[in-house]
C-alpha cells in the first residue's frame, strides 16, 4: 500500500494535475490491483515538470496491453491475477511498468516506477534534489491519500459508490493465462467494478519481449508463421522492429505453444528492445492500421520497416474492406471479425483519438506514434494532436529549458530509450490505464537504469518482514525459506561453519515474538533423493542452541509428517521441515509440490538469499499459494548491499576481484567495469591478462581461450575510464601445494615451471593505495590460494585493510562470493567489515545484474530485479 501511495503522489507530483492511475500490484502480496485516484491528492506545484512532456502526450497518449499472464509473461501462479483497467473521462494517463522480478512474481512495477522516471527530462535538475523531492511528495501523500488499505475489488466498489473514484469503462481480466481486454463501447455505466465479467467484449492480449529483431523473427517463423498459415490468425506486425500482433481465436494449443517459446526466451538476457505483441482473437478491431501510416523518406520508422520487413504480414481487410464500422469498435463482438481471424483495417488510430472506444492495441499503435510520428517529423498521417487533447501549449510553457528534453521523451517513449544489456529491462511491460481525453501528463518514463536497482531496493524495504506486525503475525503459521545450507564435515556431518544459520535468526526471532508459528525450510546440499547425509537434523539441533528454545523436525517436507506437526504448532513455535531437494519436484519448482509445501501455512517469508538465484518451489513456487509473501531481513540485507549499495555507490568506488579463473567473473567483471572508478584483480585470473599483454606466466593458471577476453575487458576498462590495477609482482611456486618452495618475482619475471599462487607485497602496497580514498569497496574472489598458509598473504592484507577502511575511513565494505567470505572469516575480521553476503552464486548473480527469482518472491528488492 505504501508503494501504491508512494506512487501515486508521485505521479501526481509530477504531472500537477489530477491523474487516474492505476497500480498493477500484480504479484503482491495480495494478488490483487489497485486503483487510485490521485484527483483527490492535493496540487502541488512543482518546477519539475517538463515543459514539453505533456505536449507530448497530446499526440495522443495510448499504449495498450497488459501482458498475459500464466503462460509465463506475467501473472501470479495461482491464476488468480486480476488486471483491471479503468478509465476515467478527462483522465489520462500510462504507466511504463517494469517488471524487475522473474516472470512469475512480478513484485516491483511499482517501486519501479518511481525509479525510472526519465531523468533527462528534468534536465537541468540535480537528480538528488528531484529524487528526495518525489520522496517528500510521497511522505506527504502518505499522510493525506484516502484510499488507503483498499485492496480488495469490493472495497474498490464501495470506494466508486462513495465517490472516490470515477466508474470504470474499460477493464482487463485474465482468463486462463490469456489477458482479455474489455473493449471499450461497453454501455455507459456497464462495466463497473464487479460487472466485468458480464461483458461480452472480450479480446485476448499476449505481449512478449524478443531481444532482438533476429530472435523475433526467428519466434515469427517457428510459432507464429505456422499459425498464420493454418489461417486460424493473422500475424501483424504493429510496431516498429520485432513488434507483432496477431489476431486469432485463442486456440489452446497455439498459446501454450506460443507460452512456452515465449518462456523460453524470457530466461535470456535482455540484449536489444524488442517486443512481440500478439493479439490474438477473433478481434476485428485489434490490429489498427499501421500499414496506412506512410513513413515518410528518411524517417527512422522507414529505416526500420525495410529492415524488419520479413515480420511484416500485411493485415487485409474485412470483406469489402469497407471503413471499421462503429459497432466492431467493440472488441470482442463476434460479428465484427470476419469469422476466421482475420484482421480489418481502419484508417489512423488517432481518428478516433477522441473516441473512447479504441482498441487496446490501438493505443499500442498511437503509443508508437507518440514515440516517433510528431509534427515536423512528418512521419504520420494522423491528425495533429494538439486539437483533441486540450492541455494548451501556453501550459507547455510554463517550464524553461525542457525544449530539447522533448526528444529524449519521446525515444524513450516506446523501446528506443532502453538501453541495451540492462538485464532489468527484460520484464518490461507498457499498460495503458485510460484513454486520452482531455490530455495529461505520461506518468512514467525510462530510463535511469544506473538508479533503478537500488531505488527499487529502496522502496522494496517497504515489503519486509518488519512490516508484519504482531496482529498479522500472531497464530498465523509463517512458511519460512531459509538458507541453512551449511558446510559439513563429510563424515561425521558436524557443521564447521554456522554463519548461515546464525544469519536467519534475526527472521525467525521477530517471527517467534510475534506469535507467529514457523514453518522453517531449506535445502541441504545437492542430494538426489532422501539421504541421511544431507538431513537437516543437526540444522535443527543448532538452530535449537541458538535460539534457545527447542525446534522440531518434519521427517519430509511435504505429506502427512509435515502437516501433523505443522498442526500440532503453537504460537511462538519452531519447525524445521527436512531438506526439500529430497524431492526432485522442489528444483523443478513444481506447482503442485509448491502446493503441499505450503500447505497448512499462510504467510510466506523468504530469507534464502542464498538460494534466490534458483526458482525453486520453496523460493518461488510456493509465492504463488501464500500472501502476503515479504522478504526477511537477511534477504533484504542482502538486497540492500549487493544492489543497493553497489548501484549508488558512495565514490570512489573500487572493486576487487580475484578468484580462481575469469571465466567464473566475466559477467561480475562486465558488470562493474559499468560501475566503479578502480577495478583491482587478483587470483589465479591474473594470469590470463597477463598473457593478453603479451608476459609469460610459466605453470600458472591461464584460461588460453580467455586470453582475447581479458584483452578486450582492459579495453573496455580504458574507454570507460576505469583504472585498472593488476598485481605487479607474484608470489610463485615451484608446485601447487602448501610446502611448496615459493619466491617473490616480478611478472615479467616468471620462471618457467613456476606458478604465481599469490600476489607480491608490491602488489600489496599498490592495492593498498587503490583502496585508500575508496568509499565503497566490494570484494569478491581471494586474492590467491589464501587456503594454503603461504601464499594467504595478499588475501589477508586485503580483508585486514577492508576492516581498517571500514572502521577508520567510513567506507562500505561489501564481501560476496563464498571463497572470499571464508577468507575474511580465517582472517577474523568478518565483524569489521560493513557487510558479508551469505550468498555464493547469489551474490554473484546480483552483481552480474541478474534477476534473482527468489529475490522477487519475498517482496523485498528481487536483485537485478
Ligand atoms: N593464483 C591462483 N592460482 C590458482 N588458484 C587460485 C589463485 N588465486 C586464488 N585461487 C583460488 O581461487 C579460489 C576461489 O575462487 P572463486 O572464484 O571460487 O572465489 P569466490 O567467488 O570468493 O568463491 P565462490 O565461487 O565460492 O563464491 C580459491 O580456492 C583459491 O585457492
Ligand atoms: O550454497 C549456495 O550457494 C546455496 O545454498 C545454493 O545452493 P545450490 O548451488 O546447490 O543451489
Amino acid at each position: 500500500m505504501e508503494e501504491v501511495r508512494q506512487m501515486v503522489h508521485a505521479a501526481h507530483f509530477i504531472s500537477r494535475r489530477p491523474a487516474l492511475i492505476r497500480a498493477d500490484l500484480c504479484g503482491d502480496a495480495d494478488n490483487k490491483d489497485v486503483l487510485f485516484d490521485a484527483s483527490t491528492l492535493p496540487k502541488l506545484e512543482s518546477p519539475l515538470v517538463p515543459r514539453k512532456l505533456g505536449k507530448s502526450l497530446k499526440r495522443g497518449t495510448r499504449a495498450w496491453g497488459t501482458p498475459a499472464a500464466e503462460q509465463g509473461l506475467c501473472g501470479s501462479q495461482d491464476g488468480r491475477w486480476q488486471d483491471w483497467r479503468w478509465r476515467s473521462p478527462g483522465i489520462v494517463d500510462k504507466l511504463e511498468l517494469l517488471r524487475m522480478g522473474p516472470l512469475t512474481c512480478p513484485v516491483r512495477t511499482l517501486a519501479v516506477l518511481i525509479g525510472t522516471i526519465d531523468l533527462r527530462l528534468l534536465s537541468g535538475k540535480d537528480k538528488d534534489a528531484v529524487w528526495k523531492a518525489l520522496q517528500d511528495s510521497v511522505a506527504e501523500a502518505s499522510r493525506l491519500y484516502p484510499l488507503d488499505g483498499v485492496t480488495e475489488v469490493a472495497q474498490l466498489e464501495a470506494a466508486v459508490e462513495a465517490g472516490h473514484l470515477p466508474p470504470v469503462s474499460l477493464a482487463t481480466v485474465e482468463v486462463a493465462g490469456v489477458v482479455y481486454q474489455f473493449g471499450a463501447g461497453a454501455p455507459p455505466g456497464a462495466a463497473q467494478v464487479g460487472e466485468a465479467s458480464q461483458l461480452t467484449t472480450w479480446r485476448p492480449v499476449l505481449w512478449a519481449q524478443f531481444h532482438g529483431p533476429q530472435e523475433a523473427q526467428a519466434f515469427y517463423d517457428a510459432n507464429l508463421a505456422p499459425i498464420e498459415a493454418s489461417g486460424t490468425a493473422q500475424i501483424i506486425r504493429v510496431k516498429e522492429g520485432p513488434h507483432m500482433a496477431t489476431s486469432a481465436p485463442p486456440a489452446e494449443g497455439h498459446l501454450a505453444h506460443i507460452g512456452q517459446a515465449l518462456r523460453d526466451r524470457m530466461q535470456q538476457p535482455w540484449r536489444e528492445a524488442g517486443l512481440l505483441e500478439a493479439a490474438i482473437g477473433d478481434e476485428a478491431d485489434s490490429v489498427a492500421a499501421q500499414p496506412s501510416r506512410t513513413a515518410q523518406p528518411g524517417s527512422q520508422r522507414e529505416g526500420a520497416a525495410e529492415q524488419a520487413a520479413p515480420l511484416v504480414s500485411r493485415p487485409t481487410r474485412r470483406g469489402d474492406g469497407a471503413p471499421h464500422p462503429a459497432e466492431a469498435r467493440t472488441p470482442g463482438v463476434q460479428e465484427a471479425g470476419d469469422g476466421n481471424g482475420h484482421i480489418r483495417m481502419r484508417g489512423s488510430p488517432l481518428d478516433q483519438s477522441d473516441d473512447e472506444s479504441d482498441s487496446g492495441l490501438e493505443y499500442g499503435m498511437d503509443a508508437w506514434q507518440t514515440a516517433h510520428g510528431s509534427e515536423g517529423e512528418g512521419t504520420t498521417d494522423g491528425p495533429s494532436d494538439s486539437e483533441d487533447l486540450g492541455e494548451s501549449d501556453s501550459e507547455d510553457e510554463e517550464v524553461d529549458g525542457m525544449e530539447e528534453e522533448d526528444e529524449g521523451l519521446e525515444g524513450a517513449f516506446v523501446m528506443e530509450g532502453v538501453e541495451q544489456d540492462d538485464t532489468a529491462y527484460r520484464n518490461r511491460i507498457e499498460t495503458n490505464l485510460v484513454s486520452p481525453v482531455v490530455g495529461n501528463i505520461i506518468l512514467v518514463k525510462l530510463i535511469d537504469q544506473e538508479n533503478m536497482m537500488s531505488r527499487s531496493i529502496t522502496m522494496g524495504r517497504k515489503r519486509n518482514v518488519s512490516d508484519l506486525k504482531e496482529a498479522d503475525l500472531k497464530g498465523k503459521t509463517v512458511f519460512l525459506r531459509a538458507d541453512l545450507n551449511v558446510p559439513q564435515d563429510k563424515e561425521t556431518q558436524k557443521i564447521t561453519d554456522d554463519t548461515r544459520i546464525r544469519a536467519s535468526l534475526p527472521t525467525i526471532q521477530y517471527l517467534v515474538k510475534n506469535g507467529a508459528r514457523v514453518v522453517a525450510t531449506s535445502h541441504l546440499g545437492r542430494p538426489k533423493g532422501a539421504d541421511k547425509k544431507t538431513s537437516l537434523a543437526p540444522v535443527a539441533e543448532r538452530l535449537s542452541e541458538l535460539l534457545g528454545t527447542p525446534v522440531g523436525l518434519a521427517s519430509d517436507c511435504v505429506g502427512e509428517p509435515a502437516q501433523s506437526k505443522i498442526a500440532a504448532l503453537k504460537d511462538g513455535d519452531v519447525l524445521l521441515l527436512e531438506n526439500v531437494r529430497w524431492h526432485a519436484e522442489e528444483e523443478k519448482n513444481d506447482p503442485e509440490f509448491a502446493k503441499q509445501l505450503a500447505a497448512g501455512s499462510n504467510i510466506f517469508v523468504n530469507d534464502a538469499f542464498g538460494t534466490a538465484h534458483r526458482a525453486h518451489a520453496s523460493t518461488a513456487g510456493v509465492a504463488a499459494y501464500l500472501s502476503p509473501k515479504v522478504a526477511g531481513f537477511l534477504l533484504q540485507k542482502e538486497l540492500d548491499f549487493l544492489a543497493g549499495a553497489i548501484d549508488e555507490p558512495k565514490r570512489p568506488f573500487v572493486a576487487i576481484v580475484g578468484g580462481s579463473k575469469v571465466s567464473s567473473k566475466i559477467g561480475v567483471i562486465e558488470s562493474l567495469l559499468g560501475k566503479v572508478d578502480r577495478l583491482i584483480l587478483g587470483g589465479g585470473m591474473i594470469f590470463t591478462f597477463y598473457r593478453a599483454q603479451g608476459y609469460s606466466v610459466g605453470a600458472s593458471l591461464v584460461e588460453e581461450d580467455k586470453i582475447d577476453l581479458a584483452k578486450e575487458l582492459i579495453e573496455t576498462a580504458k574507454s570507460k575510464g576505469v583504472e585498472l590495477v593488476l598485481p605487479s609482482d607474484v608470489i610463485v611456486a615451484d608446485k601447487f601445494a602448501p610446502d611448496a618452495n615459493s619466491k617473490v618475482v616480478p611478472i615479467s619475471a616468471i620462471p618457467e615451471g613456476w606458478l604465481g599462487l599469490d600476489v607480491g607485497p608490491e602488489s600489496s602496497k599498490t592495492i593498498a593505495t587503490a583502496l585508500k580514498d575508496a568509499k565503497t569497496i566490494l570484494w569478491n574472489g581471494p586474492l590467491g590460494v589464501f587456503e594454503f598458509e603461504k601464499f594467504a598473504q595478499g588475501t589477508n592484507n586485503v580483508a585486514h585493510l577492508l576492516a581498517d577502511l571500514t572502521q577508520n575511513n567510513g567506507a562500505i565494505t561489501i564481501i560476496g562470493g563464498g571463497d572470499s567470505v571464508a577468507a575474511v572469516e580465517k582472517a577474523g575480521v568478518a565483524d569489521k567489515v560493513s557487510h558479508i553476503s551469505t550468498g555464493g552464486g547469489a551474490s554473484l548473480e546480483l552483481l552480474e545484474g541478474k534477476v534473482l527469482p527468489g529475490a522477487s518472491v519475498g517482496g523485498g528488492g528481487g536483485g537485478g530485479n
